[in-house]
């Protein structure tokens, strides 16, 4: 028997009045996997994490999370099920301090976050924790400052520590090296492998050093649709996947 994996989409299919964003799309990602989505602008990437995450309504098609039909469900009832994102667009509360930023992550699930008049004596279980975290993402001496203060690089490495902060069964990454420069990257790849350890991540990036660094396994999607999908060695030499995306990203 072989195990329940924890991502399956099945002829996942999204139109927009007509135009198809994603087509037909089967995904299998494994328990404890990392997985590399990757394509071309406009390939639809970001629409299929849509679809996974409840932002968007599939036209048609089937999500399973771990074995169980979530096709359709509101983004509030599947992030609590153990789905986790961080966007490629950095979406911190620009005056809290690191620190507050994960001590309300580590808070969400039990709802204090939200019971401000009780929770500030209560949130300092959250701290020591939050403390941990920083430390592992190299932030742990701006725990006081606001998140605004922070450099691109940094705040990525903060919403990486949110992330882990959820402690989600699967994580969405979209883009995490996204406008980075060298180190950063090198940076952001030690720290996705941390992260990695003992979950399932799917990633979206379009540098193929970040992909081929992390990526047990690699989805090259064009036009909505699979053109194909394994190991990162076996697609990078695929002919079909040269010609469409690493020939145009060499151009
Ligand atoms: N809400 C929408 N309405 C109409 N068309 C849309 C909508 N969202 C996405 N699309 C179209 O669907 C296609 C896939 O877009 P998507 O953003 O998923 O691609 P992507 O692979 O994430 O691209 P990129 O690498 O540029 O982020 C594009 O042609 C886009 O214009």
């Amino acid at each position: 028997m072989t195990a329940t994996p924890m991502l399956e989409t099945r002829a996942l299919t999204k139109e927009f009045r007509g135009f198809r964003a994603v087509s037909e799309v089967d995904l299998t990602v494994a328990s404890g996997t990392v997985h590399a989505l990757v394509g071309p602008n406009g390939a639809g990437k970001t629409t299929l994490f849509n679809l996974l995450t409840g932002f968007l309504t599939p036209s048609s098609g089937t999500v399973l999370f771990d074995g169980h039909d979530i096709t359709g469900r509101a983004p509030e009832q599947i992030a609590p099920l153990g789905i986790a994102r961080s966007f490629q667009i950095t979406s911190l509360f620009e005056a809290m301090t690191l620190r507050e930023h994960l001590e309300l992550a580590l808070a969400g699930p039990t709802g204090l976050g939200r019971q401000w008049w009780r929770s500030v004596t209560r949130m300092a279980r959250f701290k020591e924790r939050a403390m941990e975290l920083l430390e592992q993402v190299g932030l742990a001496d701006k725990a006081q400052v606001p998140a605004s203060s922070l450099a691109y690089g940094q705040k990525r490495a903060l919403e990486l520590a949110i992330a882990m902060a959820l402690d989600p069964k699967l994580l969405l990454l979209d883009e995490p090296t996204a406008g980075m420069g060298i180190e950063d990257v090198d940076r952001t790849i030690a720290l996705v492998k941390q992260l990695a350890a003992g979950r399932t991540v799917v990633f979206v990036d379009h540098n193929m050093h970040v992909v081929g660094s992390l990526a047990d396994r690699v989805t090259v999607l064009q036009s909505g649709y699979v053109l194909a999908e394994g190991p990162y060695e076996q697609v990078r030499t695929d002919e079909r996947v040269i010609t469409a995306y690493l020939g145009a990203a060499h151009e």
